[in-house]
């Protein structure tokens, strides 16, 4: 399923995110915190790194030194934050200077919910033909929303709102399009949510989890290069430990974006990793540190444990580290994410989602399911393979994608 790392990361180069919504919050008081509670790890839970032979660490990428070094000097010179992302204590403002988002990303989320929403919409348009609004549509019309993956509640919802709009009356596939969108506004909304950094944690810990081939790598790449391009001074781990090829392309991410990069030998502990990067990025005084994982099946009990694994020793440096989990589901995945949400939010603590690949021929109805049951922030969308298709998610721009309104 994954390509080679050079075709994973194309040929752009990275860019800088102008758009600026927040500003982070003073990131001195972090360090000295973060000092104290490394000396608590217990050895049992530190697995050898360090390999013979071989340096078992390497530390790559830029050495310049990086505007983050001045944040953690003076409040006044803390970083901007992308579009996206918001600092701990303050929530992101609507900057109205800000650059509207590009045509380009929409059209391809529209194209890749095209094949739901116009299966769905030719579907409900040949159910209203000529018909009034009885309890007999209404249930057909439930019965096609749950085939798309919407989820029961949300089904329900939409059928119940048209029931109390139009019941007995002349419906058309438009009504029931501007009801769907609404409806599905109204789960996504709460959900939409800017990825908040809190950046007295330094670093501030994001740990990326998901099952193989969702995006993980990808994904960190793309949001190394927003916070980079923020003038953030980020370090990447390569926590998949299993592939060769996931640690190369995880170090082509990091030159790409200048972010330093913690590796470990094939095969080493991924917990053991993740603990030298910590103390890696605390030295260099990165402001985030994203640690890359091995994909994982949701019902492999051995891999689990070893991200419980992850999860306890870095606990064990810094009590509320990681201070981000995030997941990442793939768009063409249908009812199996439901699955891959629950187990992962259990073992890991997923704190946010990221849905990817919605450029393909995704299946965007689970997203909708996902986040009324689990009701998760989704703080972006992947939405091709280059350095900047990510982008933050929107609530009424993926309802109307799905429900098939609005232009591109
Ligand atoms: N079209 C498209 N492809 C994507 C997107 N995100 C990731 N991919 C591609 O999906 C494939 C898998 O991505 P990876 O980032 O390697 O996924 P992973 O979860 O790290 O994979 P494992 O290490 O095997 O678990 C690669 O070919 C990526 O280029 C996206 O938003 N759109």
């Amino acid at each position: 399923m994954a390509s080679t790392a050079d075709d994973r990361t194309g040929t752009k180069e990275a860019e800088a995110v102008p758009d600026v919504l927040a500003t982070s919050p003073d990131t001195t008081e972090g360090a000295g915190r973060n000092g104290e509670a490394s000396e608590n790890i217990g050895a049992d839970e530190i697995p050898g790194v360090e390999q013979e032979g071989a340096p078992a660490l390497s530390t790559l990428g830029a050495e310049m030194p990086g505007p983050a070094e001045a944040v953690g000097a003076s409040a006044e010179l803390a970083p901007i934050l992308p579009k996206g992302f918001a600092s701990a204590d303050e929530r992101p403002r609507e900057d109205a200077a800000a650059p509207q988002p590009q045509l380009s990303w929409y059209q391809r989320l529209r194209r890749g919910l095209a094949r739901t929403s116009s299966q769905l919409t030719g579907q409900i348009a040949s159910l209203f033909t000529k018909r009034k609004l009885d309890e007999a549509t209404l249930q057909d019309l439930e019965d096609l929303l749950i085939q798309a993956d919407l989820g029961v509640e949300t089904a329900m919802r939409i059928t119940d709102t048209l029931s109390s709009e139009r019941y007995g009356k002349d419906v058309t596939g438009e009504d029931v399009s501007r009801i769907m969108a609404g409806e599905i506004t109204k789960v996504l909304g709460p959900v939409a949510k800017p990825l908040e950094l809190d950046l007295s944690h330094k670093p501030h810990v994001i740990l990326v989890v998901g099952v193989n081939g969702t995006g993980k790598t990808t994904t960190i790449g793309k949001l190394a290069a927003k916070l980079s391009g923020a003038g953030l001074k980020v370090m990447l781990a390569a926590g998949d430990t299993f592939r060769a090829a996931a640690i190369e392309q995880l170090k082509i991410w990091a030159e790409r974006t200048k972010s330093d990069i913690v590796s470990s030998k094939l095969g080493a502990d991924a917990a053991g990793l993740a603990y030298e990067a910590y103390e890696r990025a605390r030295e260099k005084k990165s402001d985030v540190l994203i640690i890359d994982t091995a994909g994982r099946l949701q019902n492999k009990a051995e891999l689990m444990a070893e991200l419980e694994k992850i999860v306890r020793v870095l606990g064990k440096l810094d009590p509320d580290a990681p201070h981000t989990v995030l997941q990442t589901l793939d768009a063409t995945t249908g009812q199996n994410a439901l699955q891959q949400v629950e187990i992962f939010r259990n073992v890991a603590g997923v704190s946010g989602l990221i849905m990817t690949k919605l450029d393909g021929t995704a299946r965007g109805g689970i997203l909708v399911a996902i986040s009324a049951k689990h009701k998760l922030p989704v703080y972006f969308i992947g939405v091709g393979e280059g350095i900047d298709d990510l982008e933050p998610f929107e609530a009424k721009d993926f309802a109307e994608a799905i429900a098939g309104l609005g232009g591109a």
